[in-house]
């Protein structure tokens, strides 16, 4: 088969193409649709956890499509999203799992712990009982998740500091309590820090695997979302993982 008439094919009935005498593509539309996406050097999984309404789809969704919702629905179960991002020169796709805070959905967002590569831990800074829930999700980790899992700890809702309940020295003191795992405020609403999360525990993730350890790219790390800093100044830096 002809394959122009294949490109024609595949991409007929797409945005207002002319129904009869299809119009023959110009060598450059042509080459463009001949290329097919680069394919991703790494696939990585990473969770969010915590307590209800701490605003862990919020931070997902700010990160993948860059909006904000004031009002939006209790996840039920697990959603998910996915956001290719370029690192160190490499294309990552980062599936993200957004898991219920309710208790009662724990059945069902446990089986998502053990493929995750890296763990965020969200509380709200202006809900104290949300801070107080978190060694329950730390036992939910040690069960669940693989002990190699980087682990972040997000206090979110920066933006409401007059609400502040929870101070930053209280969140640094019980990241510091737990093995390699790193801290850091944010907020979904004002966008700040949201991609410094993903970017900083996929650079962590990165670091871990055996074949880039060696990579000389490593030597000349760039954050592509982010120009600089390279490591955000509210990551403090990585804890040998002992207890
Ligand atoms: N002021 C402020 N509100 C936020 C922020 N992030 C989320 N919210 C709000 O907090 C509420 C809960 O946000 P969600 O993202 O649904 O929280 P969640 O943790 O996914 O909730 P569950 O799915 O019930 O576990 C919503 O009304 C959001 O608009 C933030 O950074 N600042």
């Amino acid at each position: 088969m002809d394959s122009r008439y294949e490109i024609l094919r595949r991409g007929g009935g797409f945005s207002g193409g002319s129904a009869g005498g299809s119009p023959a593509l110009t060598g450059a539309q042509s080459r463009r649709r001949k290329i097919p996406p680069r394919p991703a050097d790494h696939k990585l999984q990473v969770i969010i956890i915590g307590s209800r309404g701490v605003g862990k789809t919020s931070i997902m969704e700010r990160f993948t499509d860059d909006t904000f919702c004031e009002a939006c629905k209790s996840t039920v179960g697990v959603d998910f999203k996915i956001k290719s991002m370029e690192l160190r020169g490499k294309k990552i796709r980062l599936q993200i799992w957004d898991t219920a805070g309710q208790e009662r959905f724990n059945s069902i967002t446990s089986a998502y712990y053990r493929s995750a590569k890296g763990i965020i831990l969200v509380y709200d800074i202006t809900k104290q009982e949300t801070f107080e829930d978190l060694p329950k999700w730390m036992k939910m980790i040690d069960k669940y998740a693989s002990e190699e899992a980087e682990l972040l700890l997000v206090g979110n809702k920066l933006d409401c500091e007059t609400d502040r309940v929870i101070t930053r020295h209280q969140g640094e003191r019980f990241a510091a309590r737990i093995a390699g795992m790193r801290f850091c405020e944010a907020s979904a609403k004002d966008n700040f820090n949201v991609d410094e999360i993903f970017l900083k525990l996929v650079n962590d993730i990165l670091n871990k695997l055996p074949m880039e350890a060696s990579n000389s790219e490593l030597c000349n790390s760039i954050l592509s979302l982010q120009p600089e800093p390279e490591v955000p100044p509210e990551l403090p830096p990585p804890r040998p993982r002992c207890c």
